[in-house]
């Protein structure tokens, strides 16, 4: 039986990276999932690729920043499919890589609307649902190594992940006995796009980081991290709540 037979997820920036391939493997394991992103074209595109592998899935255009996208976004899936049980909040931005003496007010607001707010707001529409319509839920947020530890990136993003550590961990805490489940993922570097998202890279901030980064025995695939998605959207892990599962190649381990 597919792990995920009957069940309805959003999938955040779902059109490149992790988010593509943890559509695709809910998708395969039985799941309806709205792929959304703000990249409308790639979104389509794994939509359709889900399709033609017989999946069920549909493109949302949602900028993760905007709270009425973000809302719409919500009402919309359970319009047309009738429910929502799962919410995967992976889209994210990196910084510069800029320590505290670099970082500007534009560049903390924009990485924290993104990795943070747009987090936050997603997960109040959803519980609120839930809690109204008495409904059980899982949520499972894409954070990383950098929201556990100061050397993986700038001060922006690595407070901007720390936070969505303790927004997990308070939710799954508050909302446990009644029956909605939040966990994170801690990747490590991942072969993805997002250094497309990097701007003004700091060469003090790469120097320092990039020694850690030096520890990582290698890189991993989307598709190792959309398996710790699967595992933690699943009732696979249906005594697994308020936590971070990292999935690194043991990078962190060894400091
Ligand atoms: N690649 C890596 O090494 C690591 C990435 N992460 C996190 O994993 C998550 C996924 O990133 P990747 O797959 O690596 O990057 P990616 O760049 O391949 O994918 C990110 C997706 O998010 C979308 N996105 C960005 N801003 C958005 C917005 N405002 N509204 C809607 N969609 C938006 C992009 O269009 C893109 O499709 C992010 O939260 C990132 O911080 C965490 C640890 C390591
Ligand atoms: C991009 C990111 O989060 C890491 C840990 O490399």
């Amino acid at each position: 039986m597919a792990k995920l037979e009957g069940k309805v997820a959003i999938v955040t920036g779902a059109a490149s990276g992790m988010g593509r391939a943890i559509a695709k493997l809910y998708a395969k394991e039985g799941a309806k999932v709205v792929v959304a992103d703000f990249n409308m074209e790639g979104a389509e595109t794994v939509a359709k690729e889900i399709m033609e592998d017989g999946g069920t899935a549909k493109a949302m255009s949602v900028n993760v920043t905007d709270i009425d996208q973000i809302e719409k976004m919500i009402d919309t899936t359970i319009d047309e499919y009738g429910e929502l049980n799962i919410l995967v909040n992976n889209a994210g931005i990196m910084d510069g890589f800029e320590p505290v003496g670099e970082i500007t007010d534009e560049k903390w607001d924009q990485i924290f609307d993104v990795n943070t707010k747009g987090v936050m707001r997603a997960m109040r529409k959803v519980v609120n649902y839930w809690m109204n319509a008495e409904k059980e839920g899982v949520i499972v947020n894409t954070i990383s190594t950098g929201g556990l530890n100061g050397a993986h990136a700038g001060v922006a993003y690595g407070a901007s992940k720390h936070a969505v550590v303790a927004l997990t961990k308070n939710t799954g805490f508050m909302y446990a006995k009644n029956g909605i489940r939040v966990n994170g993922i801690a990747p490590g570097a991942v072969e993805t796009n997002i250094g497309s998202s990097m701007k003004g890279v700091s060469d003090f901030g790469m120097q320092r980081a990039g020694m850690t980064h030096g520890l990582s025995p290698r890189t991993g695939q989307s598709e190792e991290i959309a398996e710790a998605a699967l595992f933690l959207g699943s009732d696979a892990s249906s005594f697994v709540n308020g936590t971070v599962l990292t999935v690194d190649g043991g990078w962190t381990a060894g400091f």
